[in-house]
């Protein structure tokens, strides 16, 4: 049987499947039920120095090709989460877990970042650059400064393993820049992509959602080739020492076969999970055995970041 185990920094998971930050990543409950499935980890909804509410509701829609969304972070705060890992990596010390976060704030985001430097924490730090709903905030990762700027700031007390959860970049020059920022600093992996922000979804004369007069982030089926382009854009330009988390349109095992082909050595699934629930983990690792097996890939490595050109 091919295995989809794999490993980030140097973290083996049995699986390469788990959930995207934001869904099914709430509260304890939602998070247990994750690590009993058979995703390989969990990653934490994006925690803030506080608990917040997040924006009024309607504020997340499934629709028929993905979903759209305007949560505006909604968490129960940085303690809520931190308490539950340190907990949980006494009672299961072989497994690894993801912490996402970001601050409101540069400084918020260091006042964070240091309670989880100083805590004994021993997983893995998603630093959120790219939410899209939290009115009057940009998307971190589009300010270019300001990202090499904050990276900066943050290398020089945080020695944790951290990676970077990034918007969707469309333009190839953004890309090089980027990819030329990010290599700049230890940083253990990129996760491509966040969803694609400010959509707008309309049934028959009005918005779905309430917040932004129905501008959400918008994932599922629409933004796969986005997010596909994302993780190999990434793979090709990283210092190899930074790992793909590939994120984005991730229906089947199929779909989770192309974001390794195109570099990724983690796939999370956040719209499907919504949809489905956790045994889409069952499901889509199957359909990726049954993808590998058919092709005599024994492991991921057989065939990760192996996409092919035309010439
Ligand atoms: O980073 C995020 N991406 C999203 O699509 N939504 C959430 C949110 O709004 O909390 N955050």
């Amino acid at each position: 049987m091919p295995s989809t185990q794999t490993q980030i920094a140097g973290f083996q998971f049995n699986n390469c499947l788990m959930n995207a930050a934001g869904v099914a990543c709430m509260t304890i409950a939602e998070l247990e039920e994750v690590k009993n499935s058979a995703a390989g980890s969990f990653v934490t909804k994006t925690a803030t120095l506080e608990p917040r509410a997040g924006n009024p509701e309607p504020r997340y829609r499934d629709v028929p090709l993905g979903s759209i969304n305007s949560m505006g972070l909604p968490n129960q705060g940085l303690a809520y989460y931190l308490n539950y890992l340190l907990d949980l990596q006494n009672r299961e010390p072989e497994r690894t877990f993801f912490l996402s976060l970001v601050g409101m704030s540069p400084d918020e985001t260091h006042t964070i970042l240091r309670q989880v430097q100083e805590s004994g924490f021993t997983g893995l730090t998603e630093l959120n650059l790219s939410c899209p709903n939290v009115p009057g905030k940009p998307q971190i990762a589009y300010d270019f400064e300001t990202t090499e700027k904050l990276l900066g700031e943050v290398f020089a007390y945080f020695s944790k393993p951290l990676g970077v959860k990034l918007p969707p970049y469309f333009d190839i020059v953004h890309f090089d820049q980027a990819a030329a920022i990010f290599n700049k600093f230890p940083i253990k992996f990129v996760n491509c992509v966040n969803s694609i922000g400010n959509g707008l979804y309309v049934e028959d004369e009005t918005v779905a959602i309430r917040p932004k007069n129905g501008f959400g982030g918008i994932g599922g089926e629409y933004i796969k080739p986005t997010a596909l382009a994302n993780v190999h854009a990434f793979y090709q330009r990283l210092n190899p020492a930074i790992q793909i988390i590939g994120t984005g349109g991730v229906l089947t095992g199929r779909d989770a076969f192309e974001h390794i082909l195109c570099g990724a050595s983690m796939v999370q699934v956040g719209t499907t999970l919504h949809k489905e629930g956790v045994s889409a983990f069952a499901r889509i690792t199957e359909e990726l055995q049954a993808i590998m097996a058919e092709k005599g890939y024994e492991t991921l490595e057989d065939f990760r970041g192996k996409l092919k050109y035309l010439g």
